[in-house]
């Protein structure tokens, strides 16, 4: 039940940020390979893989998701015997969380590094990574003070500022609306990624795009904190991030909607904010230039224009 349990945690957002989810999934399909009881390796990955498939129906636009999964079912590859197949799930699951959880707290320390003392920062959505790096550097005894947008529909907003109250940091919780009336008071934008393409740019939470117009027209710095894991390998080929679009119900109820018949809700759950608008994508590996997101996918991901080639032939973009 595990893999269902998670899959539904994932879709209903229970289980969210891009971080989480790629760990979930990971957890999920590492669980089912310990519950599994396949004799040979054949109906081993067979079951891996429906398992698989059942985890990456669950949300489109946090590449973290595959990459794990991807990552976590490489663990079968070579493998002659289902217990061997069993082990290699298990190892790389545990070395994708461990890793994951590695990269948070190597990207607050280089996150950090980026925060001078006095900085007035602001945020948008609710990330691990990004949140991080700002907790970080009030550790390291920076004075520093934080607006906090409140992000409609979901209003995951209210999980940052009770992070950031809890840390002891000064938050100030605006409407996403505000974000160009305060943008002459901050110093410096620090988000989080749901995915990073090769070109380098950011798919985030709906309104970050809005942020970073807002930043640059006031000159005001945007960094953006993602683990390699959230770069997307696809988009080498030209493949693009699919934006969710979620239930137009989270925005408008439905009594209300019911009432409204030449009313169309919609309701994107992410948008795209080009390389030119980031300053600095702040990676476990270290701080990049957005131009250089191919490097990360090439030498930390493992995916180079050949390789992809060579797996899914060329005549597939899509890899399928
Ligand atoms: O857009 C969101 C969450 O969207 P949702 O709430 O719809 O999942 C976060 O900014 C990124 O996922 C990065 O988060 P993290 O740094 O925690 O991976």
């Amino acid at each position: 039940m595990i893999v269902p349990d998670t899959a539904e945690k994932i879709k209903s957002m229970e289980i969210r940020g891009a971080g989480r989810i790629g760990r979930a999934a990971a957890e999920a399909l590492r669980d089912h390979a310990v519950s599994l009881s396949a004799r040979d390796p054949g109906s081993f990955r067979q079951e891996m893989e429906r398992a698989a498939a059942i985890l990456l129906a669950t949300r489109p636009t946090a590449v973290s998701l595959p990459n794990a999964v991807h990552i976590v079912m490489a663990g079968l590859e070579g493998a002659t015997s289902a217990e061997a197949a069993q082990a290699g799930v298990i190892r790389r699951a545990e070395e994708f969380i461990r890793s994951s959880q590695n990269a948070v707290e190597q990207i607050a320390k280089f996150g950090a590094s980026h925060i001078r003392d006095g900085d007035t920062i602001l945020t948008h959505c609710n990330s691990e990574v990004a949140l991080g790096c700002i907790i970080e550097a009030h550790r390291q005894g920076k004075e520093i003070e934080v607006f906090a947008t409140e992000v409609r529909p979901r209003n995951q907003g209210l999980i940052t500022i009770r992070t950031l109250n809890d840390a002891g940091i000064k938050t100030n919780f605006i409407v996403d609306s505000a974000v160009r009336s305060f943008i002459h008071d901050i110093d410096l934008v620090v988000v989080g990624a749901d995915a990073v393409t090769v070109n380098g740019a950011v798919v985030n939470k709906i309104g970050t795009a809005q942020v970073a117009h807002s930043a640059r027209e006031a000159r005001v710095n945007m960094i953006v904190a993602a683990e390699t894991y959230k770069f997307a390998p696809r988009t080498i080929l030209g493949e693009l991030i699919r934006i969710e679009e979620r239930a137009g119900s989270e925005v408008l109820p439905d009594e209300i909607a019911r009432t409204l018949p030449h009313v169309t809700v919609r309701n994107p759950a992410f948008d795209v904010t080009p390389a030119n608008y980031i300053d600095l994508i702040v990676t476990e590996k270290g701080a990049i230039p957005p131009q250089m997101a191919y490097v990360i996918i090439r030498d930390y991901l493992g995916w180079g224009i050949d390789t992809f080639h060579e797996t899914f032939g060329p005549e597939s973009p899509n890899g399928e």
